[in-house]
């Protein structure tokens, strides 16, 4: 017979844990000689082996997680992954990166190959267009990163808090002719929440609003910047730290040094390329240091869901 069992199964058919399983597959110490020759005996009856491709993604462990990121390239979720690792090694849990380029199909595909390898847990960073339905197996295992679901853990921004933060900061320091440089409503937090929180504000402060929402890349924003300027703009923000330097290229390039340009992310990057720009930190770091912790919690059955907002910060 073919192993359908997994190392799970092994284990509580042999009445022990998963490690002492991995053990005796890795020819370990620490395992009795008795209970060694029951595994081993429960394997051969089921005629298990673990299969290669399981062991190499797996990494030999009996602990792994799952990053699935959005995308490989962007600068704020790679913050967020650089604090998650170290907690995850920490608690002796092999993560596998995985990217979903925004496609719901891809995290449906990936999450059912990780279901079917046993993974513990997954922190997914989550975007519009994700059915419920494909989150539902996982409710008690999984982290959603920047987006949230009812029922199900999460570590989310503050939007509107970050552009609000931003727009106060600019009206305190005098500007009056603010524009804006945004992404879609159809993506629903950096996109929708952001935009509105900047037309919330204009109209509080009776402003006018100038507007345009070309997407998330860096080319959009030096494409578009030019759309949104007026002979008596003084400002400009930018839903993120990306859609910024894109703008600020098209600026000096044009030599247009009376607009101050302001945006969400605070990225080293930005930091260092331009320290003169207003920055607000959403906390990527913070947030995924929290994510790692939460699904470690879940996994060990220590913790209901939670559903966190990690508060925005001027840097
Ligand atoms: O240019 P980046 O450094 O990649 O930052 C842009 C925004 O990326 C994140 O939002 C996007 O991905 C989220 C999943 O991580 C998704 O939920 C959201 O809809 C996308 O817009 C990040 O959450 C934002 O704070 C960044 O501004």
């Amino acid at each position: 017979m073919q192993n359908r069992l997994t190392i799970k199964d092994i284990a509580r058919l042999s009445g022990v844990g998963k490690s002492t399983v991995s053990r005796v597959l890795n020819n370990e110490s620490g395992v009795s000689e008795r209970t060694r020759e029951r595994v081993e005996a429960v394997m051969n009856q089921h005629g298990f082996s673990p299969s290669r491709s399981a062991r190499a993604m797996r990494g030999q462990s009996d602990k792994v997680v799952a990053i699935i990121v959005s995308r490989l390239d962007s600068l704020s979720e790679n913050l967020a992954v650089q604090t998650m690792l170290p907690a995850f090694y920490e608690q002796g849990y092999d993560p596998i990166m995985m990217e979903s380029q925004f496609s719901p199909l891809l995290v449906e595909e990936h999450l059912g190959m990780l279901q079917r390898r046993n993974i513990d847990g997954v922190v997914l960073f989550g975007f519009t267009g994700i059915k419920d339905e494909t989150l539902k197996p996982w409710q008690s295992s999984l982290v959603l990163l920047a987006r949230d679901a009812s029922g199900f853990a999460s570590v989310c921004y503050d939007d509107e808090g970050a552009i609000l933060t931003l727009m106060q900061r600019l009206y305190e320091q005098g500007h009056r002719h603010i524009s804006f440089l945004g992404v879609p409503h159809s993506d629903v937090t950096t996109g929708k929440r952001r935009h509105e929180a900047y037309l919330a504000f204009c109209k509080q402060h009776n402003l006018p609003a100038v507007a345009s929402l070309p997407g998330l890349a860096m080319k959009q924003g030096y494409d578009q910047v030019a759309s949104v300027l007026t002979p008596q703009t003084t400002a400009l923000i930018c839903a993120t730290d990306t859609l910024a330097l894109g703008a600020s290229k098209y600026l000096q390039e044009q030599r247009i040094d009376t607009v101050q340009l302001a945006s969400v992310g605070s990225t080293p990057l930005m930091k260092f390329l331009h320290p003169e720009i207003v920055t607000v930190d959403p906390g990527y770091a913070e947030a995924g240091r929290q994510a790692a912790v939460q699904l470690i919690e879940q996994i060990n059955g220590r913790s209901e869901p939670r559903q966190i907002v990690i508060p925005a910060h001027l840097s």
